[in-house]
């Protein structure tokens, strides 16, 4: 109650006296939750309808509560040095310049959480968690379990080891306190978490150390949580005979997310209780897969992927994804317990991958198509809208065939997705949410690129470069015009932020700046930042070196 539901929630926020409904969940109650909800009791039963003025609001929490950011002391990661010997590859002087820039920024971006959090956490909604973190930026104040991923390899690169181990000990600590990780760090997000990538945090942390120690005290909880997703988060669905497992996102919560409270009730507006209910839950679930929001979630009246926001269905969608992140999860834990010298841990998890393999070939992947599909558990059918995630399993290696890796470059290539200057889309689909057309995020561009890459094909390699040669000019482009970093581009101008969705664009940012520097890293010693080179890279040849030459 206060944070997550209740009258006080329903009041303040239907007031709208922010523009964002995350700031009053963010705020520090001056008193205990007790002596908070007895005052705004006793002024609400002296008023008419019970309901407080705005103005009474106002005053209620200038006396209740403090504004968001005292939860956090002023930090600095102990482990940032100058010039990480990674800045050395990059060989294009401006690039390297930038490089050095992001490098800086895990300093602004860098939050410890105040020790009174820990001894008084009935008192804000900031989760104590014991290690510092890097924070995604802007109105994302608090760690995020997913964008983590990408922060933690760019802080690898810039080698603090320490920032990057806290920020995995954190989520342990979470793993052991809840079962598993949750959305983000705030009691409003405990009933949700977000795509699995802890195992994986955990493998890029042992690539840069070889801490045999560390993987040992860690795999008990990676089990655990891939546990919670295996017995809160799977569907069996049987194929010709066969019963296969496969995983979708799932929250039973329907009630507005406290930190979207409006747009949520807004949205519900003239649904029937019941309906209400199960919109919100499925909202939930489209948050808990990191694609808030998306017309991928969307399933209309015919069982089509079309529809609007109301059509969220998320729930309903086995996502390729997800299950493709889970197939990479159970090879690495296997891989683990090989290091370890756990043979029968080993072969657990050599078997689940076998059968996770099984079930994505079963039951996502299109021999016709040539590509990897999310399937719709509403008619029990294939929803073939472009989405980069349908070749997720690419980047987790997650295919018996090598045929089936250039099998879905040509589809990428035929889809009509590399047409835009700045990168792949989110989709092909315009509807106004952040997590489509013309939306590109980060992440899902580090995966596609990642992915090609491990093709292996001259041209699968090819489009991989390019792809982030285009990736890093718009995000250089955009740090020119308003020296930040975003955590959403257009995929259309010259270095022009995302938009749409139920929030501004937000600045800072963790995994953009993690992702640019994995790129920078990898393909240091071809990128560009001039567009005159740019289209040299795009293959026009010897024209290009020629108008170089002139120039
Ligand atoms: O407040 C609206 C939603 O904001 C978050 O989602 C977006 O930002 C996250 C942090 O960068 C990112 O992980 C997510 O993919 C974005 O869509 C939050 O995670 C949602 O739960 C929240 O409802």
């Amino acid at each position: 109650e206060i944070y997550c539901t209740g009258e006080l929630l329903r009041q303040v926020q239907t007031a709208k006296l922010f523009d964002d409904d995350k700031y009053f969940v963010d705020m520090k109650l001056k008193a205990t939750p007790d002596e908070v909800l007895a005052a705004f009791q006793n002024l609400t039963s002296s008023s008419p309808d019970n309901n407080l003025k705005p103005s009474e609001l106002r005053e209620f929490l200038n006396t209740f509560f403090e504004e968001p950011g005292k939860e956090f002391e002023q930090w600095t990661p102990p482990d940032w040095h100058d010039k990480p010997l990674f800045l050395s590859k990059v060989s294009d002087a401006e690039l390297r310049s930038w490089a050095e820039k992001l490098h800086h920024l895990w300093k602004s971006l860098g939050r410890k959480i105040r020790a009174d959090v820990r001894d008084h956490p009935e008192l804000y909604s900031q989760i104590y968690t014991p290690h510092p973190v890097i924070v995604p930026g802007g109105r994302f104040r608090e760690l995020y379990y997913w964008d983590s991923y990408w922060v933690i390899n760019g802080l690898l690169l810039s080698e603090m080891r320490e920032t990057a181990r806290g920020m995995i000990q954190n989520f342990l600590y979470l793993i052991d306190r809840y079962g598993f990780i949750l959305n983000g760090g705030r009691v409003y997000y405990e009933r949700r978490s977000q795509p699995p990538f802890l195992t994986l945090m955990v493998e890029s942390y042992y690539k840069a150390t070889q801490d045999k120690d560390f993987l040992r005290a860690a795999l008990p909880v990676l089990e655990k949580e891939y546990h919670f997703w295996m017995q809160n988060r799977s569907v069996a669905r049987e194929v010709n005979g066969t019963v296969h497992v496969l995983n979708h996102y799932s929250v039973q919560v329907g009630q507005p997310r406290p930190e979207s409270y409006t747009d949520d009730l807004e949205l519900a507006e003239g649904l029937t209780e019941g309906a209400q209910e199960s919109l919100w839950a499925e909202l939930k679930a489209g948050a808990e897969s990191g694609w808030d929001f998306s017309s991928r979630w969307f399933v209309d009246s015919q069982g089509g992927n079309s529809g609007t926001l109301k059509d969220t269905r998320t729930s309903q969608i086995l996502p390729v994804d997800l299950n493709a992140l889970l197939c990479r999860n159970e090879k690495t834990l296997a891989s683990f317990y090989k290091i370890l010298g756990d043979t029968a841990g080993a072969e657990r998890y050599d078997r689940a991958l076998r059968e996770r393999l099984q079930a994505i070939e079963a039951v996502l992947w299109d021999p016709q198509r040539g590509v990897w599909f999310d399937y719709s558990l509403v008619n029990n059918r294939s929803h073939d809208a472009f989405y980069p995630s349908n070749l997720a399993p690419l980047w987790a290696q997650c295919y018996s065939q090598p045929a089936m890796g250039e099998r879905a470059l040509r589809y990428l290539q035929e889809s009509g997705a590399l047409k835009y200057p700045n990168g792949v889309p989110t989709s092909l689909t315009n509807s106004g949410q952040q997590w489509d057309l013309p939306n590109a995020w980060p992440p899902l561009q580090h995966m596609l690129i990642e992915g090609l890459w491990s093709v292996s094909t001259e041209e699968a390699e090819e489009v991989a470069f390019d792809l982030a040669q285009r990736w890093i000019r718009t995000n250089w482009l955009a740090y020119l015009k308003y020296e930040a970093m975003f955590e959403k581009y257009d995929v259309n101008g010259d270095g022009k932020p995302g938009g749409g969705g139920e929030y501004e664009v937000q600045l800072g940012f963790g995994w953009t700046n993690g992702v640019a520097l994995q790129l920078l890293e990898k393909f240091g010693d071809r990128l560009v930042s001039s567009s005159t080179s740019l289209t040299c890279s795009l293959g026009v040849g010897l024209i290009c070196i020629a108008l170089v030459w002139l120039l």
